[in-house]
Protein backbone atom coordinates (compact mmCIF):
# COMPACT_ATOMS: atom_id res chain seq x y z
CA UNK A 1 0.00 0.00 0.00
CA UNK A 2 1.17 3.14 -1.17
CA UNK A 3 0.05 6.13 1.01
CA UNK A 4 1.55 9.39 2.50
CA UNK A 5 1.32 8.84 5.94
CA UNK A 6 1.88 5.70 7.99
CA UNK A 7 0.00 4.15 10.74
CA UNK A 8 2.00 2.50 13.50
CA UNK A 9 0.08 0.85 16.13
CA UNK A 10 1.42 0.27 19.91
CA UNK A 11 1.52 -2.66 21.82
CA UNK A 12 0.97 -0.52 24.77
CA UNK A 13 -2.01 -1.17 25.86
CA UNK A 14 -2.62 -4.92 23.46
CA UNK A 15 -3.11 -7.87 25.47
CA UNK A 16 0.13 -9.06 26.53
CA UNK A 17 -1.45 -12.63 27.44
CA UNK A 18 -1.73 -12.92 23.67
CA UNK A 19 1.21 -10.94 22.16
CA UNK A 20 1.76 -13.08 19.17
CA UNK A 21 -1.98 -13.15 18.28
CA UNK A 22 -2.57 -8.74 19.06
CA UNK A 23 0.94 -8.81 16.82
CA UNK A 24 -0.56 -10.93 13.96
CA UNK A 25 -3.99 -8.64 14.30
CA UNK A 26 -1.91 -5.36 12.82
CA UNK A 27 -0.10 -6.91 9.70
CA UNK A 28 -1.15 -4.73 7.44
CA UNK A 29 -0.20 -1.26 9.67
CA UNK A 30 2.58 0.51 7.75
CA UNK A 31 5.16 0.11 11.10
CA UNK A 32 4.60 -1.06 14.94
CA UNK A 33 5.25 1.10 17.69
CA UNK A 34 7.03 -0.66 20.23
CA UNK A 35 7.08 1.61 23.71
CA UNK A 36 9.43 0.95 26.45
CA UNK A 37 9.45 2.63 29.64
CA UNK A 38 12.21 2.09 32.32
CA UNK A 39 10.37 3.42 35.46
CA UNK A 40 12.09 6.24 35.88
CA UNK A 41 11.60 8.37 32.71
CA UNK A 42 8.68 7.70 32.98
CA UNK A 43 6.24 6.15 36.06
CA UNK A 44 5.43 2.86 34.37
CA UNK A 45 7.47 -0.22 33.16
CA UNK A 46 7.18 -1.97 29.94
CA UNK A 47 9.24 -3.95 27.86
CA UNK A 48 12.66 -4.02 27.50
CA UNK A 49 15.13 -5.77 25.05
CA UNK A 50 14.57 -10.04 25.54
CA UNK A 51 10.53 -8.29 25.15
CA UNK A 52 11.78 -6.50 21.90
CA UNK A 53 13.33 -9.00 20.82
CA UNK A 54 10.23 -11.24 21.59
CA UNK A 55 8.13 -8.57 19.44
CA UNK A 56 10.65 -8.55 16.59
CA UNK A 57 10.67 -12.37 16.29
CA UNK A 58 6.51 -12.47 15.55
CA UNK A 59 6.37 -9.30 13.30
CA UNK A 60 6.72 -8.42 9.59
CA UNK A 61 6.27 -4.79 10.10
CA UNK A 62 8.99 -2.47 10.46
CA UNK A 63 9.46 -1.59 14.32
CA UNK A 64 9.70 1.44 15.46
CA UNK A 65 11.62 1.54 18.96
CA UNK A 66 10.20 4.87 21.90
CA UNK A 67 12.11 4.32 24.46
CA UNK A 68 11.23 6.12 27.69
CA UNK A 69 14.28 5.75 29.38
CA UNK A 70 16.95 7.62 31.18
CA UNK A 71 20.53 7.24 30.07
CA UNK A 72 19.40 6.66 26.32
CA UNK A 73 22.80 7.19 24.61
CA UNK A 74 23.83 3.53 26.89
CA UNK A 75 20.74 1.42 26.09
CA UNK A 76 19.34 3.20 22.41
CA UNK A 77 22.03 0.92 20.38
CA UNK A 78 20.87 -2.69 21.67
CA UNK A 79 17.76 -2.21 20.02
CA UNK A 80 19.34 -0.77 16.72
CA UNK A 81 21.42 -3.67 17.13
CA UNK A 82 18.15 -6.12 17.28
CA UNK A 83 17.52 -5.05 14.34
CA UNK A 84 14.44 -2.62 15.01
CA UNK A 85 14.13 -0.17 11.70
CA UNK A 86 13.56 3.02 13.86
CA UNK A 87 15.03 3.87 17.71
CA UNK A 88 13.39 6.82 18.99
CA UNK A 89 15.33 8.40 22.24
CA UNK A 90 14.04 11.00 24.33
CA UNK A 91 16.13 14.61 24.00
CA UNK A 92 15.28 14.83 27.42
CA UNK A 93 17.34 11.83 28.01
CA UNK A 94 20.20 11.89 25.67
CA UNK A 95 23.50 13.67 26.13
CA UNK A 96 24.85 13.09 22.65
CA UNK A 97 22.23 13.58 20.01
CA UNK A 98 24.88 13.71 17.22
CA UNK A 99 26.99 10.76 18.64
CA UNK A 100 24.07 8.42 18.91
CA UNK A 101 22.20 9.43 15.60
CA UNK A 102 25.17 8.36 13.96
CA UNK A 103 25.73 5.39 15.86
CA UNK A 104 22.01 3.92 15.12
CA UNK A 105 22.99 4.74 11.38
CA UNK A 106 26.25 2.50 11.86
CA UNK A 107 24.18 -0.11 13.14
CA UNK A 108 21.84 0.15 10.31
CA UNK A 109 18.12 1.50 12.29
CA UNK A 110 16.86 4.75 11.61
CA UNK A 111 17.36 7.59 14.28
CA UNK A 112 15.00 9.53 16.12
CA UNK A 113 14.07 11.98 18.77
CA UNK A 114 11.05 12.65 21.34
CA UNK A 115 9.76 15.65 22.93
CA UNK A 116 7.73 15.84 25.65
CA UNK A 117 4.97 17.96 25.62
CA UNK A 118 6.56 20.49 27.56
CA UNK A 119 9.82 20.58 25.81
CA UNK A 120 10.22 23.22 23.19
CA UNK A 121 10.99 22.39 20.04
CA UNK A 122 14.49 24.77 19.97
CA UNK A 123 15.64 21.62 21.81
CA UNK A 124 16.39 19.85 18.40
CA UNK A 125 16.27 22.72 16.64
CA UNK A 126 20.07 22.02 15.58
CA UNK A 127 20.25 18.36 15.40
CA UNK A 128 17.46 17.99 12.78
CA UNK A 129 19.18 17.12 10.03
CA UNK A 130 21.01 14.22 11.84
CA UNK A 131 17.78 12.53 12.01
CA UNK A 132 15.28 10.14 10.41
CA UNK A 133 12.31 10.89 12.80
CA UNK A 134 11.46 13.49 15.04
CA UNK A 135 8.36 12.43 17.50
CA UNK A 136 6.36 14.89 19.34
CA UNK A 137 4.64 13.35 22.14
CA UNK A 138 0.61 14.54 22.14
CA UNK A 139 -0.05 13.17 25.92
CA UNK A 140 2.42 12.62 28.62
CA UNK A 141 4.65 10.26 28.01
CA UNK A 142 3.88 6.80 30.46
CA UNK A 143 0.67 5.59 29.27
CA UNK A 144 -1.83 5.18 26.53
CA UNK A 145 -5.60 5.63 26.41
CA UNK A 146 -5.12 9.92 27.76
CA UNK A 147 -6.49 12.21 25.94
CA UNK A 148 -4.84 14.16 22.60
CA UNK A 149 -3.07 17.30 24.56
CA UNK A 150 -4.66 20.11 21.58
CA UNK A 151 -2.04 22.70 22.59
CA UNK A 152 0.64 20.61 20.34
CA UNK A 153 -0.98 21.54 17.25
CA UNK A 154 1.30 24.76 16.88
CA UNK A 155 3.73 22.70 17.74
CA UNK A 156 3.54 20.38 14.88
CA UNK A 157 3.11 22.70 12.79
CA UNK A 158 6.15 24.99 13.56
CA UNK A 159 8.20 21.31 13.05
CA UNK A 160 6.31 21.50 9.06
CA UNK A 161 7.64 24.73 8.94
CA UNK A 162 11.18 24.22 10.28
CA UNK A 163 12.04 20.76 7.87
CA UNK A 164 10.74 22.80 5.13
CA UNK A 165 12.49 25.83 6.12
CA UNK A 166 15.86 22.96 6.11
CA UNK A 167 14.69 21.42 3.14
CA UNK A 168 14.63 18.22 5.37
CA UNK A 169 13.06 14.88 4.59
CA UNK A 170 12.85 13.73 8.17
CA UNK A 171 8.74 12.15 9.26
CA UNK A 172 7.05 14.00 12.18
CA UNK A 173 5.76 11.44 14.07
CA UNK A 174 2.67 12.19 17.01
CA UNK A 175 2.42 10.20 19.61
CA UNK A 176 -0.92 10.04 22.14
CA UNK A 177 -4.73 10.26 21.66
CA UNK A 178 -4.45 9.74 18.35
CA UNK A 179 -8.05 8.38 16.91
CA UNK A 180 -10.60 9.36 14.75
CA UNK A 181 -11.44 12.67 16.22
CA UNK A 182 -7.87 13.94 16.14
CA UNK A 183 -5.95 12.48 13.46
CA UNK A 184 -6.70 15.07 11.19
CA UNK A 185 -6.11 18.08 13.15
CA UNK A 186 -2.49 16.29 13.62
CA UNK A 187 -2.32 15.43 9.84
CA UNK A 188 -2.59 19.29 8.87
CA UNK A 189 -0.57 20.56 10.92
CA UNK A 190 1.92 18.28 9.55
CA UNK A 191 2.40 14.76 11.11
CA UNK A 192 2.77 11.84 8.87
CA UNK A 193 3.54 9.53 11.44
CA UNK A 194 0.72 8.25 13.26
CA UNK A 195 0.87 6.32 16.39
CA UNK A 196 -2.36 4.77 17.90
CA UNK A 197 -2.93 2.14 20.46
CA UNK A 198 -6.37 2.38 22.15
CA UNK A 199 -7.86 3.57 18.78
CA UNK A 200 -6.50 0.10 17.35
CA UNK A 201 -6.52 -2.18 19.96
CA UNK A 202 -9.91 -1.36 21.57
CA UNK A 203 -12.04 -2.29 18.68
CA UNK A 204 -12.41 -5.83 17.19
CA UNK A 205 -11.17 -4.94 13.87
CA UNK A 206 -7.92 -3.48 14.06
CA UNK A 207 -7.03 -3.64 10.54
CA UNK A 208 -10.46 -2.03 9.11
CA UNK A 209 -9.41 0.80 11.83
CA UNK A 210 -5.80 0.97 10.64
CA UNK A 211 -7.41 2.02 7.50
CA UNK A 212 -9.90 3.93 8.21
CA UNK A 213 -7.38 6.67 9.92
CA UNK A 214 -5.01 6.30 6.86
CA UNK A 215 -7.77 7.52 4.87
CA UNK A 216 -8.79 9.84 7.28
CA UNK A 217 -4.89 11.49 7.73
CA UNK A 218 -4.19 11.15 3.91
CA UNK A 219 -6.84 13.84 3.00
CA UNK A 220 -3.83 15.89 4.73
CA UNK A 221 -0.76 14.91 3.30
CA UNK A 222 2.43 17.10 3.45
O1 LIG B 1 4.23 6.38 24.17
C1 LIG B 1 3.11 6.08 24.55
C2 LIG B 1 2.69 6.45 25.94
O2 LIG B 1 3.73 7.07 26.60
C3 LIG B 1 2.18 5.30 23.68
O3 LIG B 1 2.82 5.05 22.45
C4 LIG B 1 0.83 5.99 23.46
O4 LIG B 1 0.26 6.42 24.62
C5 LIG B 1 -0.13 5.12 22.66
O5 LIG B 1 -1.34 4.95 23.28
P1 LIG B 1 -2.71 5.73 22.91
O6 LIG B 1 -2.83 5.74 21.39
O7 LIG B 1 -3.76 4.93 23.58
O8 LIG B 1 -2.60 7.14 23.43
FE1 LIG C 1 5.03 5.69 22.30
Amino acid sequence: MTSCVAIHPSILNADQAHLADELARVEGADGLHLDIMDNHFVDNHFGGPSFAQTVLEHTSLPVDAHLMIENADRWAPQYAEMGCAIVTAHMEATRAPFVLARELHRLGAGAGLALRPATPLSAVEDVLGEIDLLLLMTVEPGFGGQSFIDLMLPKIAAARRAISAQNLELRIQVDGGIKRSTIERAAEAGATVFVAGSAVYGVEDALAEIEHLRALASGHCH
